[in-house]
């Protein structure tokens, strides 16, 4: 898929969030957007699938104007796993993962939407809790329904915002293998919001670092996250090198593997969902 901002402004009262944004994210798999506190990242993650409109410039999804789209058209392009929220419904988990195929009510039966919610229960080991309630789970058992309701969606592009800042290692671990896994093995798309240098370094394909409203600089991770751009955006002095990542993020190689065979699996639902048009 393809987005497109030209010239994006957006400004909450007379305080201007995104300033003269353009981009193009056609060719990453995996895009991460980074930068300070405040700078704008969810406002422009929000830009993309209408939550908010810009006042200036315009968003395009594969040529076409999102202002142009009902919410329905855009949910069944692009998926949105929001930050951690305090406001959750009483529902149980699968009610909530099943909440993503709403979208396609339209078009799919609702044994074929049981099927897919299931088959994204097994996939992300959710199965044992399906039953429970999401205000009775932990923050990272949560973030991961999240996900699975964004993956529910069988959007082409999926968006996240911080999806690992409740995880422990492990668990950041995983849900970034699977990201990565999900847009190598299938066709998906994804844009995290982060804060994490290190993973985005490791598993983005091109970040976008905001600075003040602006995309300061956009690329390939090694090309981008340098000593110079951490000291003039965040105002600190790095360690980061480009030939290594910290130790502690390695994954265990039984556990990737068991991963990908998974993973293998689920681009294959995704992807013949895809293409039967559900
Ligand atoms: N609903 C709102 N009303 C008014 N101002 C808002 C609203 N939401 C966000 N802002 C302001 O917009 C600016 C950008 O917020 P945004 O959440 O996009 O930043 P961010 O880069 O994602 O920050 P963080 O890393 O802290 O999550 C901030 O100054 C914030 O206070």
């Amino acid at each position: 898929m393809k987005i497109c901002f030209k010239n994006v402004e957006f400004s909450y009262s007379s305080e201007k969030i995104l300033d003269d944004i353009c981009l193009d994210l056609g060719h990453s798999k995996l895009i991460c957007i980074l930068g300070p506190n405040g700078v704008g990242k969810s406002t422009l993650l929000h830009c993309m699938n209408r939550i908010i409109s810009p006042q200036k410039g315009v968003i395009l999804l594969n040529g076409k104007e999102v202002a142009h789209m009902n919410i329905n058209e855009i949910a069944r392009h692009i998926g949105f796993v929001p930050q951690e929220r305090d406001d959750i419904p009483a529902l149980t988990v699968m009610d909530v993962v099943l909440l993503g195929r709403h979208p396609h009510s339209k078009l799919s039966s609702a044994k074929n939407d049981l099927d897919i919610v299931s088959n994204i229960l097994h996939f992300m080991d959710l199965e044992d809790i399906a039953l429970r309630y999401i205000d009775e789970l932990s923050g990272g058992q949560r973030q991961k329904v999240f996900i699975a309701r964004g993956l529910a969606q069988m959007p082409e592009v999926l968006l996240l915002d911080e999806p690992t800042s409740n995880l422990d290692i492990r668990h950041q671990l995983e849900v970034m293998e699977m990201l990565r896994g999900l847009v190598d093995y299938g066709k998906l798309q994804i844009v995290l919001v982060s804060h994490d240098l290190n993973m985005s370094m490791r598993y983005a394909d091109q970040v976008i670092i905001m600075k003040d409203g602006k995309i300061f600089t956009a690329g390939d991770p090694r090309n981008v996250i340098t000593r110079d751009v951490i000291q003039s955006v965040y105002g600190v002095h790095s360690l980061v090198m480009h030939s290594d990542v910290n130790p502690y993020i390695v994954p265990l190689s039984s556990t990737k593997e068991g991963l990908s065979r998974n993973l293998n699996e689920l681009g294959k639902i995704l992807t013949g969902a895809y293409s039967s048009g559900t």
